[in-house]
């Protein structure tokens, strides 16, 4: 095991999209994905956003074809509406990228401009809204039908219609996820159009061909090759798990689980919270309301809830195709490409069956939110999962705004920049 004094502290790239990943890195193994030129041109202002994300083609389609159905002019809230929702709820990670887009998207679309003014400013029927973005945001584990009533029931004034509420719903999770993946990805604010150093014309490979940020040392030949050895060790644990015949009771498989639970509030160090500046905070109702950490004999410990009782393929998935069709299959489509989504790739090595890796992943996002998969073992996670590669994914899908370039560059240090580009919704992982 390599000391924590032995990592070399990350310096932050002065400019490119991105704080944690170099320019030239992403033109180069984004040049390894064909279609990530003709994705790009097809964006017409590709944003940092869709730059990071073009790594990926396929997930970046369905990204864009879910973001712009929320965003076109038809639906049942009005458009400047939704900027500001998108707003609240980027607000609530902090995510000041995303505050300040959808505020000039907002004016754009004819919104009333007081409003920007902070939330008491909005109208009461959006400030009702409030409560739900919060617990979505921390602690889904809390919405009850209650809160769902209080909106929607005949006496509420002013009442929401279902139709209004699920696209305020489908906003909230969008811009809350996307909140996680601009901070996991350290994705630098677009440059303002009246800056000069990047004029809005700039295309995206204009953009990102500007002079690479100063390079940090090769690592050293002992570095590497301790790196390559993790990479094969992992390959062999991957293996292993995958060879595993031996079968758990049922008593067995839920105390891995809450292990696995427990162990994970020890991850991200506690920082002192910084007060809001003015830009974010006029956004945010009660501000201290974060995520709250599982803890076994805490009575206020989020529930566990089993996959198998409440999933989006058995339950979400029908109820959300009644009320809002269309949302239903870009989600469905969204959450099936990024499941499926491999090169077969690990760091230096090809043709590898990663699955064993990704389902690990994406579990472990799962037990942080307190979701249990009845089938699945939990010592998976353990042996796959790398402290410093937890500490990234768990702060990244709870605390985002507490990401950091030294706990990007602490995991996975041998794979392409490209595997590690993560979203807190738990899925862009490769
Ligand atoms: C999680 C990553 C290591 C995934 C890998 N790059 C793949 O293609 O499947």
């Amino acid at each position: 095991m390599k000391e924590e004094s032995a990592v070399e502290v990350p310096q932050p790239l002065p400019s490119g999209p991105s704080a944690f990943i170099p320019a030239q890195v992403i033109l180069d193994e984004g040049a390894r994905q064909e279609v990530m030129t003709d994705t790009l041109l097809s964006v017409s202002h590709a944003d940092h956003i869709a730059t990071i994300m073009g790594l990926h083609p396929a997930y970046l389609g369905c990204f864009l074809r879910t973001q712009n159905a929320l965003l076109q002019p038809d639906g049942p809230l009005p458009l400047p509406w939704r900027h500001y929702i998108i707003i609240m709820a980027s607000a609530r990670h902090q995510c000041s990228y995303l505050v300040k887009l959808h505020s000039s998207a907002f004016q754009l679309a004819g919104g009333d401009e007081s409003w920007l003014r902070g939330l008491h400013c909005a109208p009461p029927k959006i400030q009702r809204l409030q409560t739900l973005n919060k617990l979505l945001a921390h602690r889904p584990w809390l919405i009850t039908q209650e809160h769902i009533q209080e909106l929607v029931c005949p006496g509420a004034d002013p009442r929401w219609s279902l139709a209004e509420l699920i696209q305020a719903v489908v906003l909230m999770s969008h811009a809350h996820s996307l909140a996680s993946f601009i901070w996991g990805c350290g994705i630098h604010p677009e440059p303002d159009s009246t800056a000069e150093q990047h004029p809005p014309s700039a295309s995206p490979a204009e953009r990102l061909a500007q002079p690479p940020p100063p390079q940090r040392e090769d690592p050293n030949r002992q570095e590497w090759t301790e790196a390559v050895n993790e990479v094969q060790l992992l390959m062999e644990k991957m293996m292993l798990v995958q060879q595993q015949e031996e079968e758990f009771t049922p008593e067995e498989m839920v105390t891995r689980f809450e292990r696995e639970r427990t162990e994970s509030i020890l991850e991200p160090a506690e920082v002192v919270r910084a007060a809001l500046p003015d830009s974010i905070s006029r956004f945010v109702q009660d501000p201290d309301f974060i995520y709250q950490d599982f803890s076994p004999r805490g009575e206020q410990s989020p529930p566990t809830m089993r996959a198998q009782d409440y999933s989006w393929e058995d339950h979400g998935f029908s109820l959300m195709n009644r009320l809002y069709g269309e949302m239903a299959q870009l989600l469905d489509e969204k959450f099936q490409v990024v499941c499926a989504l491999t090169y077969h790739t690990m760091a230096m090595h090809t043709h590898v069956d990663t699955s064993t890796l990704r389902k690990a992943l994406w579990n472990y996002i799962h037990c942080i939110y307190g979701i249990r998969h009845d089938d699945y073992d939990y010592g998976e996670v353990n042996q796959l999962l790398e402290r410093s590669l937890k500490v990234f994914v768990k702060t990244a899908a709870c605390h985002p705004e507490k990401t950091t370039l030294r706990m990007y560059s602490s995991f996975w240090r041998q794979f392409l920049h490209s595997e590690k580009v993560c979203n807190g919704e738990g899925i862009i992982y490769f």
